[in-house]
């Protein structure tokens, strides 16, 4: 799909930022309430395919919509109307890789929804690790509206959010939902006034993260991301392999030792 002149024609959908050991992901679609189109969805892929080549050097990212009235308001409604159900599964598949790639990623991936989190919007903050949202910020699958049903994930993540009786309300009724009603229901972690507490909130995170073990804050992620949703036997024995996996790192050894020598880690990622 290419954009109408005078909209977002002049811009690329998605850019990175860099500061520090923070990266900022920014949907960039602003007068469509950066709508996922397939330009958007393969832009994310590859800007998080750029951000594992520099995974040592990153210890969070963060992702944002532009514009301040939306995170994401959903899959482009345009784009949508023209697919085959043929093309329709492609889509979700393409939604579902950049799923994959967001909980692949070696570090905390923050969601900061400032504005409208709707369908695939609210299915991209559930791949990230954490939501965080002003308190302006509304969340929704409103797809059954459209005559569609959540395709990006929503029908696996959502219940994980917020248990499977208010996921199937949401997603039988379309119905939006506030921040603090999000935050009540375990769906946001955490909420803020405004953009620039939200963003400054998500970096603040990533930083006291940063000052850990990122060895482990990787392996607990990995193994957070692989146990969901699995049988308790089955998750157990993924900890039980994680745990091992962290005695074979340098990481281990050396915030052991530090707390024994009563004196700060200094970890190397090893
Ligand atoms: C091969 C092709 C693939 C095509 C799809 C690729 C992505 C696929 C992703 C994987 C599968 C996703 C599966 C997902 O579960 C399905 C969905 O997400 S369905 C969509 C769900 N979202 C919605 O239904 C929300 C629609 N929007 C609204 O309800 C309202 O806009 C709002 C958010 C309540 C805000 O209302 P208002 O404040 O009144 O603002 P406007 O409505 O005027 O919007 C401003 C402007 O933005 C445009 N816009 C808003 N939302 C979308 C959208 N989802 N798609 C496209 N454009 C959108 C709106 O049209 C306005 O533009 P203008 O008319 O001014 O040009």
């Amino acid at each position: 799909m290419t954009e109408q002149p005078g909209t977002d024609a002049d811009r690329a959908p998605v850019r990175i930022e860099r500061d520090g050991v923070v990266a900022t992901v920014v949907i960039d679609r602003p007068k469509a309430l950066n709508a996922l189109s397939p330009e958007v969805l393969r832009a994310l892929a590859d800007a998080f395919d750029e951000l594992l080549e520099e995974a040592d050097a990153v210890r969070g990212v963060i992702v944002v919509g532009e514009g301040g009235r939306a995170f994401v308001a959903g899959a482009d409604i345009r784009s949508l109307s023209t697919l085959t159900p043929e093309e329709g599964a492609e889509a979700s598949r393409l939604g579902h890789r950049v799923a994959s790639a967001i909980e692949a990623f070696p570090a905390p991936v923050i969601a900061c929804v400032d504005g409208f989190a709707l369908g695939g919007g609210l299915e991209l903050a559930l791949a990230c690790d954490v939501i965080y949202a002003t308190d302006a910020s509304s969340f929704g699958q409103p797809e059954v509206r459209l005559g569609l049903i959540p395709g990006f994930g929503g029908t696996v993540r959502l219940p994980r959010a917020v248990g499977l009786s208010l996921a199937k309300e949401l997603i039988f009724t379309g119905r939006r939902i506030d921040a603090a009603t999000a935050e009540a229901a375990g769906l946001v972690a955490r909420r803020f006034a405004d953009r620039e507490a939200l963003l400054a909130g998500a970096r603040a995170t990533i930083e006291e993260v940063a000052a850990n073990a990122w060895t482990a804050v990787a392996l607990a992620k990995r193994v957070l991301v692989d146990a969901a949703g699995t049988p308790t036997e089955t998750a157990a024995s993924l900890e039980v392999a994680g745990f091992a996996d962290a005695f074979r790192t340098a990481d281990m050894r050396e915030g052991v030792a530090a707390f024994i020598e009563k004196r700060e880690p200094e970890f190397s990622g090893r």
